[in-house]
């Protein structure tokens, strides 16, 4: 292979997120979130496993900085944890949440490392879901009130932001199938909570323009479907897939609509949403972050309420958590954007696998050539992308730490760092020193 050329002020990281970290989620004010609650409610993740200590890095972030430096990060996406914020939800600011958070942006600054700070990954404070949560459309003002006090807060220091991380997860696994906190199971509530989930990222972007002198987007997960026979009704199976997870959120931020299909999809499950709505929802974004892991070959079935799924593929290569290896879905996925929403820039804020580490072997190592494997492709299906007229502006590895895999527990591991959860040592694995060098070539040692 030719040697890969990124451009110049191209940013290498690695992300994570609050509750899958930090542990210590009641500490110094907080207040609960629906997580906490999920977590703790029997039955709902493996093992009963808990965010209640994770990776410790609310204790350890110091050394976790020290890590990612000496690992050469030039970037950290990381998110904030809402009701340490509000630990109400709205209203009362604890301050010894937001002082936590700016303490870490400092040592990270005072380290070379750019933070990418996420206002929603999922955690939802608990007492905004005794309010009806995204159900209710409050919710829209409650968010920009969070991010306004998170704006004050950082803005001089922070200088990329994202409203949510991923609206599709969090309802097709909150509200839909039940998988996820609040564990809802509803084909009427699902495209509320999306729609005000939306209207959420609008009125804190609006809010953004008033008081940020930086750049602020909104992050999906998408997945390129392709069909798994040309059959008619596997073609419109893999439409509504699309129109599903990959239309749905972008669609209504950068061109002001729905896609179609989603009145097909959910029936009279579907409002008709008032024009003013989609004013809010599409504001001007500085770039869109594409979470990458998979592709789905699709066909029809009665799964409810798509009629559509993903076809296991006899020779394909799959990770621990069942995902295919499909390094040319990404490039796929990346031009499709370009030429469905123009030139808007992209990151990559998440990309990674979950395969079976072997344990930290004598002298510290630990051997994960499949995730090497799995990051070096993809992070060359991001260069075809780039070559292909892509305006791709940073990688964010997922993740930097084996962590909190939500309702798996710590079953997976994802970390280019394993983390023994009974010492919380960190060791880096071979993944990690190899994209050490990636970064320090700019990726020409790809
Ligand atoms: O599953 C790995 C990561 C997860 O740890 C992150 O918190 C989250 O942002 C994330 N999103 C995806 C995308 N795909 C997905 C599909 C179905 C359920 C959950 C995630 C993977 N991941």
């Amino acid at each position: 292979m030719s040697q890969r050329t990124f451009p110049d002020g191209f940013l290498w990281g690695a992300a994570t997120a609050a509750h899958q970290i930090e542990g210590s989620p009641m500490a110094d004010g907080a207040g609960p979130s629906i997580w906490t609650r999920f977590a703790h409610t029997p039955g709902m993740t493996l093992n009963g496993d808990t965010g209640d200590v994770a990776c410790d890095h609310y204790r350890r972030w110091k050394d976790d900085v020290k890590l990612m430096r000496e690992l050469g990060l030039q970037a950290y996406r990381f998110s904030v944890s809402w009701s340490r914020i509000h630990p109400e939800g709205t209203g009362r600011v604890n301050q010894a949440g937001v002082d936590f958070y700016s303490r870490l942006v400092d040592e990270l600054l005072e380290n070379g490392i750019e933070p990418l700070l996420t206002l929603y990954h999922w955690d939802l404070p608990a007492a905004l879901e005794d309010r009806g949560g995204w159900l209710n459309r409050d919710s829209a003002d409650w968010f920009a009130e969070y991010g306004s006090t998170m704006y004050r807060a950082l803005d001089g220091r922070v200088k990329k932001w994202v409203t949510l991380n991923e609206p599709w997860v969090i309802t097709d696994g909150g509200y839909l199938h039940g998988a996820l906190a609040p564990g809802h199971r509803s084909k009427y509530e699902t495209p509320i909570a999306s729609h005000n989930l939306m209207r959420a990222h609008g009125a804190a972007v609006k809010a953004y323009r008033d008081i940020g002198k930086h750049e602020i987007g909104l992050v999906v997960n998408i997945e390129p479907k392709y069909p798994a026979s040309d059959s008619a009704e596997d073609t419109a199976a893999t439409k509504r897939a699309h129109a599903y997870m990959n239309e749905q959120y972008l669609d209504p931020a950068l061109l002001g609509r729905y896609p179609p299909e989603l009145k097909e999809i959910f029936g009279d499950a579907w409002p008709d949403w008032a024009a003013a709505d989609l004013e809010l929802i599409r504001q001007q974004l500085d770039f869109i972050g594409i979470n990458y892991y998979t592709r789905s070959v699709t066909q029809a079935n009665d799964s409810y309420p798509l009629k559509a799924g993903a076809v296991r593929q006899p020779l394909g290569t799959y990770t621990e958590t069942g995902w295919e290896v499909y390094p040319k879905g990404l490039t796929d996925l990346l031009v499709w954007v370009k030429e469905r929403y123009g030139d808007i820039p992209m990151y990559i804020t998440e990309n990674g696998a979950a395969f079976f580490d072997p344990p930290v072997a004598e002298g510290g190592r630990v051997r994960d050539p499949l995730r090497m494997d799995y990051l070096q492709k993809h992070i060359g299906a991001v260069h075809d992308a780039i070559q292909a007229g892509c305006d791709i502006r940073g990688y964010m590895l997922w993740s930097l730490l084996d962590n909190l895999e939500w309702s798996l527990g710590y079953s997976k591991r994802f970390g280019m760092v394993h983390v023994n959860y009974g010492t919380q040592e960190r060791t880096p694995k071979d993944s990690a020193r190899w994209y050490s060098k990636v970064i320090a070539s700019h990726g020409a040692s790809l």
